[in-house]
Formats: structure tokens, C-alpha cells, sequence
């Protein structure tokens, strides 16, 4: 799959404090990429670098393969985005902001701003000025702005900010539709995974202007399989049962007589009994399932503890 947006070691300083610190990140053409991380741990200073708004202190952006610099116009016509909150001309109303918007960017399609304010559910009141607008309005005026011109590239900042729960899942699939029908790629930020968990194909986990990790959602739901855990008397003898009478291979051993058994659809009381009716004592067993939830909490309180773990 081609690559979109690739960064090398991009960092930026503001006066003496360093607020992103060579992150490398890559979002691959198709693809729905969640840039996930606290309230200022950097998300949007990445994304005004990437749409020009500021220029990176050192480091480098490639955009659609081609280096990113301040005359870069014409890779600019190929992106849609929204940072921080979309600001409109309030006495006119949605459809004139964006047809203002399609004449600035030299974007000459009639259909388009109707087809925009009917993606987000907008058409009926887009005669209306934007000053009555409410805040999750807003937001779906701005996402239509940043589709009108059919971009191949959508850059959100936490879209779905002050939207409510049936919003944020029109929304969602506007986004999935966006990527599958139109075949845009897209960036979105959140400061909330469940936000943005069902969504995503990637994740990016920021915190603290780095970039703790980049892994596919695939992968991480591979990784956070449930797990029967037993403490067992004896370990050695505990395996040899497990791979001989279960055919098990997916387990692990861990200490002080713990293993871990990734094979959830074994019934505690069969497995309980078979290791007892070989010798083996078992002094605790409990079906666990770790939440995507703690492993993120865990990425951003600092340790990356949980990702070896996993491993
Ligand atoms: N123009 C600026 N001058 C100085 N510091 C800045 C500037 N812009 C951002 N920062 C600082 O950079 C850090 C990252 O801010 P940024 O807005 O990128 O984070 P964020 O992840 O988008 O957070 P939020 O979700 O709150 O918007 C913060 O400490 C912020 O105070």
C-alpha cells in the first residue's frame, strides 16, 4: 500500500520548549489512521505542521511522496481538514461558506456543496446563516467544507468534540463511507479511544509530543486475545498436559507457576479437572481479558510495560 503522509524525525520547538520530538509517523493510502493522545500532548501541533499552518523546526514531511514545503499549493488542493474549531463567516449562511470556500480554492463543481451539506445531514438548513448555528452543526459544516473539493486527503482534529452520542455515530459512518466509497484517506485526532476504536485501521499513540506507538488495529486486537490464567503446582508437568491431551500451543509460561493459556473457548471446569486427574495441584484459575482501554492508559501513564507483556 503507498504511503500518504510520512514524517521523519519531525520536531517542534516553541521559544526554548520542545513540544514534538522526532516523531515518525506513517499513514498509508485508503486508510482510517486515529492520532490518539491526552489534551495536549501534541496532536494538533502535528497536524498544523502537516497542513502548512506552521513549519516544523527540524525534520521532514513527505506528502503523497513528494517533500512538504511552505510552496507546497498545489499538494494543499489535495487535503480537507478541520483544526482546532472550524471558523465560518456567521451572517452567511452554510451553503455560502462553502461556496466562498470551492471559489478560493479554485474548485469549480455546482454539485458539490449540495452533495457536501447532504453528507452531513445539513442540506435542509443550508440556507440558513451560520450564526444560529449549535457547536455540533458546526462541526458537520466544517467536515463538509473539508469534503466539498474531494480531497484524497481528510485531516480531522477531535471532529466529533461536542457531539452527541447519536452525532458522533453519524459521524462514523459518514467517515467509513468517506473512506470506502470515496477511497480517502484519512487522519483524525481523539483524546478518546472508544471514539475512535471501531473506526480506525491504525492507531498512533501520542503522549508528551512523542509518538509511544503505531500498530494496526489487527494487531492489537490479536494481542489483547483473553486469556485463561492457572497457578499451577508444577509448571513443567502442567504443559506437558496441556500440549499432549489439549493440543494446546498457543500458552505462556510465566512466573512463580502462572501460564497463560490464549485458547478461551476451553470450559475452567474440564481443563480443572484434567490437570488434577494428572498429579497437578491448581491453586488458581481465571478467565481475564484485558481492555484496549488499559492498554492505552498504560502507554500514556508513561510505561511500556503492558506492550512487551503482550508480546
Ligand atoms: N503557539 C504555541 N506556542 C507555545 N506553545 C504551544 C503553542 N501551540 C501549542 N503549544 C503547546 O504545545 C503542546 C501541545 O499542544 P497541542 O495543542 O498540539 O496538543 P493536543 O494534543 O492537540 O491537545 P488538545 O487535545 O488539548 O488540543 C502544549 O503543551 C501546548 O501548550
Amino acid at each position: 500500500m503507498s504511503t500518504i503522509i510520512q514524517t521523519k524525525q519531525l520536531t517542534k520547538r516553541f521559544k526554548n520548549t520542545e513540544v514534538i520530538t522526532s516523531v515518525n509517523m506513517r499513514v498509508r493510502r485508503g486508510e482510517i489512521y486515529g492520532f490518539l493522545g491526552p489534551n495536549g500532548a501534541g496532536k494538533t501541533t502535528v497536524m498544523r505542521m502537516l497542513t502548512n499552518l506552521v513549519p516544523p523546526t527540524s525534520g521532514e514531511i513527505e506528502l503523497f511522496g513528494a517533500p512538504l514545503t511552505p510552496r507546497s499549493y498545489e499538494t494543499m488542493k489535495r487535503i480537507g481538514s478541520i483544526i482546532e474549531y472550524p471558523i465560518f463567516y456567521e451572517h452567511l449562511s452554510a451553503r455560502g461558506n462553502l461556496e466562498l470556500h470551492c471559489e478560493y480554492m479554485g474548485f469549480y463543481d455546482q454539485k458539490a456543496v449540495r452533495e457536501a451539506l447532504d453528507l452531513v445531514g445539513l442540506y435542509d438548513i443550508g440556507g440558513k446563516p451560520v450564526k444560529y448555528f449549535s457547536l455540533g452543526m458546526k462541526q458537520r459544516l466544517g467536515i463538509a467544507r473539508a469534503i466539498c473539493t474531494k480531497p484524497e486527503l481528510l485531516i480531522l482534529d477531535e471532529p466529533v468534540n461536542g457531539m452527541d452520542p447519536s452525532g458522533i455515530r453519524e459521524l462514523r459512518d459518514l467517515f467509513r463511507m468517506l473512506s470506502k466509497e470515496y477511497g480517502m484517506t484519512l487522519l483524525i485526532s481523539s483524546h478518546i479511544l472508544q471514539e475512535i476504536e471501531q473506526l480506525t485501521d491504525t492507531i498512533g499513540v501520542i503522549n508528551h509530543g512523542r509518538l509511544v506507538e503505531e500498530v494496526s488495529m489487527e494487531q492489537i486486537r490479536e494481542r489483547h486475545n483473553a486469556y485463561i490464567e492457572i497457578v499451577v503446582t508444577d509448571t513443567q508437568q502442567a504443559v506437558l498436559v496441556l500440549e499432549d491431551r489439549l493440543a494446546l500451543t498457543n500458552y505462556k509460561v510465566m512466573d512463580r507457576g502462572a501460564i497463560r493459556i490464549y485458547e478461551t473457548s476451553l470450559a475452567p471446569v474440564e481443563l480443572n479437572r484434567l490437570l488434577v486427574g494428572h498429579g497437578i495441584g491448581v491453586e488458581a484459575l481465571n478467565k481475564k481479558s484485558r481492555s484496549l482501554e488499559d492498554y492505552f492508559l498504560g502507554l500514556i501513564e508513561g510505561g511500556r510495560r503492558d506492550a512487551v507483556e503482550a508480546h
